[in-house]
């Protein structure tokens, strides 16, 4: 059962446009969303929560249009921008938000706030980034989603509370029904936590597949640039020369490579490896 499915949606922004966007986010599992600056990553949380817009296509939340606001009860969202509520303290906040969701969880909401060492009586617009987002967070966990987004969620924390939150993530998760979607630059977070990851690029999926089976397929192939010519060059997915020799991207069977096995160096591909030549193919 898939939490969201994207049909063909498309959405044309001024200098920006997503198109024909299918993907699905599984119930259950973690699923990374990644992909270099102005990908559409944003955009496309927005118009899932639908806060943007979509000109063409449909969102699916659990099986009903993403329309439908009765949906948002079961979903916890996470983000830095908390305009709305500048003006409020948490206290304020709190009277404001825990009526709207008939799963508030007050044990919860103090659990976490003892945690999350939050000031009760500040104004909101006072907190720093890292203060916004953990106030963010508190919120969306406190109402028990079944399903919880995030837009970056580790941008602006320090490192100390940024392992902290994976915890979180990884305790959450052993929960029954728990899913998280969340978009984030720093893919080293995802290796610890990611069951699938989806890869945008320029309003473009570009990848969309289990840890496990990028861990089996994607690799880091170096050798001698004599090795390559018009040919060899296009079996990888980007690849980087310099004046002795190249560094590619491989997606597949290594098999391929059995004869030169004593003139290449193979390693897995990172995520970062993967986004990195993925988007230098074009260059
Ligand atoms: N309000 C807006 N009006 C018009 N275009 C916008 C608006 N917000 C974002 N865009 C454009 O949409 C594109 C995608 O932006 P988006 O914020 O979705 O990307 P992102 O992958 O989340 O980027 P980042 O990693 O830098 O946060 C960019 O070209 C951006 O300039």
């Amino acid at each position: 059962m898939n939490a969201v499915e994207f049909h063909s949606v498309t959405k044309k922004r001024k200098d920006f446009t997503i198109e024909n966007l299918n993907m699905t986010i599984p119930s259950g599992y973690v699923t990374g969303f990644i992909g270099p600056n102005g990908s559409g990553k944003t955009s496309t949380i927005q118009m899932m929560m639908d806060i943007l817009q979509i000109d063409d296509g449909d969102i699916q939340l659990f099986g009903t249009s993403h329309k439908n606001h009765t949906i948002k009860q079961k979903i916890g969202f996470v983000y830095d921008d908390l305009y709305m509520y500048e003006e409020f303290t948490i206290v304020k906040m709190k009277k404001f938000i825990a009526p709207l969701y008939e799963s508030w969880n007050e044990e919860l909401f103090q659990k976490h706030f003892t945690r999350f060492e939050l000031p009760l009586k500040k104004k909101i617009n006072k907190f720093s980034k890292g203060m916004k987002m953990k106030t963010s967070l508190l919120f969306a966990l406190s109402h028990e989603p079944e399903f919880i987004v995030m837009d970056e969620p580790t941008a602006g924390l320090d490192p100390i509370f940024r392992r902290e939150l994976l915890d979180l993530l990884q305790e959450l998760m052993v929960r029954e029904n728990q899913t998280i979607f969340l978009s984030t630059h720093i893919t080293t977070d995802l290796d610890r936590i990611a069951d699938y990851i989806i890869f945008i690029y320029k309003g473009k999926i570009a990848l969309q597949k289990s840890m496990e089976e990028i861990n089996q397929n994607f690799h880091i192939i170096k050798g001698n640039k004599d090795l390559i010519d018009a040919d060899t060059k296009g079996i990888f997915s980007g690849i980087q020369m310099n004046h002795v020799g190249f560094t590619g991207l491989f997606e597949g069977d290594l098999s391929i490579f059995e004869d030169y096995e004593n003139e290449l160096v193979i390693e897995k591909a990172t995520l970062e490896d993967i986004m990195y030549y993925m988007t230098r193919k074009e260059n």
